[in-house]
């Protein structure tokens, strides 16, 4: 059984509180601050219980450098909370020893340090050094197997999951009961050997996928079209080609794009290609018009749409359009709707459309293993 933060209690115990502060930023300044709001009803509980509250969080994947781009700095700078530069060793031990009930701090980025992904069992130890009670609440991070989030809460006796993994949990079982007809799912983004996996579950699942960003390019080259210089992930190029055999039995309709945004690199000029085949030393970074014109045809007549990953390399306005037509599409179809993962839901709400979804999901990788599962490594880690 999984406990929640009504079952504990609080007051004067040093609480590590695991929140998915993992937000895009640029030039310092948050671009999106979606998962920071969700995690504050966990974060204002425990403070008003007493709980002396550490936050602790990764930004990006620092791949276990200390890099200034990743720092944590801002996000605690937003909130006006305490920030140590750290997030072991005595510095942390020091400050949270002074802390008293009631008090908040924010910890540096967990993936400074490898032992944080490897889920090493230092690295666990230097965390359990300062948690009396340990609470979950990164949704968005639920799906990977490391320290702050696997082994961490695996070696604790006091642990229990935060309101919002109790939300986002709650709609994502209502959602897999009985999902509306047809039920189609949009993938895209760049993390194409994430997720490229979870798309063979979710043929059993879902009756149309709509593909775009990076994983498009993988999808296509294993089809043999040339793909010119876009981002392709060649280890997955079976994996690809064994989905598009398997949908093609059961049923399942996959739908890539017609036509492409391509340019040198992406700060270049955009040029649109009325082509499935992208030239040589150029990159696809967008959907084209044909695409998003058959996506919306699509849309328009499913009864359930969940979507993760951008169409394009949306930060870029020449490279946006296709992300953002395919928001402003789900915000006025008449289907219920979920949107998952930092640069999708960042997506919806620049269109505007953030009202108009009936579910911003803070996971994206997460939300999808969740339905691929039925339950995440993080969750279960909480189980007594
Ligand atoms: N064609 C593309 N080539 C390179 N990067 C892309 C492409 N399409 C989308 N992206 C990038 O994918 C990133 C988001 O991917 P991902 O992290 O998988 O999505 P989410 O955060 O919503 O789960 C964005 O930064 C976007 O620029
Ligand atoms: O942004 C995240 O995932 P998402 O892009 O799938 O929503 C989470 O913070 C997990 O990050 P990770 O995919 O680097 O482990």
């Amino acid at each position: 059984m999984v406990k929640n933060v009504k079952d504990m209690d609080f007051e004067g115990q040093k609480v590590f509180l695991r929140v998915d502060f993992n937000v895009p930023i640029k030039d310092g300044v948050i671009q999106d601050d979606t998962r920071v709001k969700e995690a504050l009803p966990t974060v204002n509980y425990i403070k008003e219980r007493g709980g002396k509250v550490i936050l602790a969080s990764h930004l990006g994947r620092p791949k276990g450098e200390r890099k200034s781009e990743f720092s944590l700095k801002p996000v605690a700078e937003y909130l006006g909370i305490p920030f140590i530069d750290d997030c072991i060793g005595e510095k942390v031990i020091n400050y949270v020893e002074k802390m008293e009930s009631g008090d908040i701090v924010l910890l540096e980025n967990l993936r400074f340090y490898k032992g944080e992904e490897k889920n090493d069992e230092v690295f666990i130890n230097e965390l359990r050094k300062f948690t009396d009670i340990y609470v979950n609440d990164a949704f968005g991070t639920c799906h990977r197997k490391h320290a702050s989030v696997y082994g961490l809460p695996k070696s604790v006796d006091e642990k229990c999951a935060g309101f919002l993994i109790e939300k986002e949990v709650r709609y994502f079982e209502k959602l897999l009961k009985s999902p509306e007809r047809p039920f189609t799912t949009i993938i895209g983004g760049a993390k194409v050997s994430d997720k490229i996996g979870v798309l063979r579950s979710l043929l059993a699942l879902v009756d149309n996928i709509l593909i775009g960003g990076a994983m498009a390019y993988t999808f296509l080259k294993s089809m043999g079209y040339n793909v010119g210089n876009s981002l392709v992930e060649d280890d997955y190029l079976e994996v690809a080609n064994e989905i598009l055999d398997k949908a093609k039995e059961r049923g399942v309709s996959i739908y890539l794009p017609l036509d492409h945004i391509v340019s040198d690199s992406l700060d270049g000029e955009p040029e649109y290609i009325d082509n499935i085949e992208i030239p040589e030393n150029k990159m696809g970074l967008d959907i084209g018009k044909k695409t998003i014109l058959k996506y919306r045809e699509v849309l328009e007549v499913s009864k359930t749409v969940l979507w993760n990953g951008p169409m394009g390399v949306f930060e870029k306005s020449q490279f946006s359009e296709g992300t953002f037509s395919i928001a402003k599409i789900l915000a006025e179809i008449d289907a219920t709707t979920v949107v998952g993962g930092g640069d999708s839901v960042s997506a919806v709400k620049k269109a505007g459309c953030a009202d108009k979804i009936d579910h911003i999901s803070t996971g994206g990788g997460a939300s999808l293993e969740y339905i691929e599962y039925g339950s995440l490594p993080g969750i279960e880690a909480l189980k007594s």
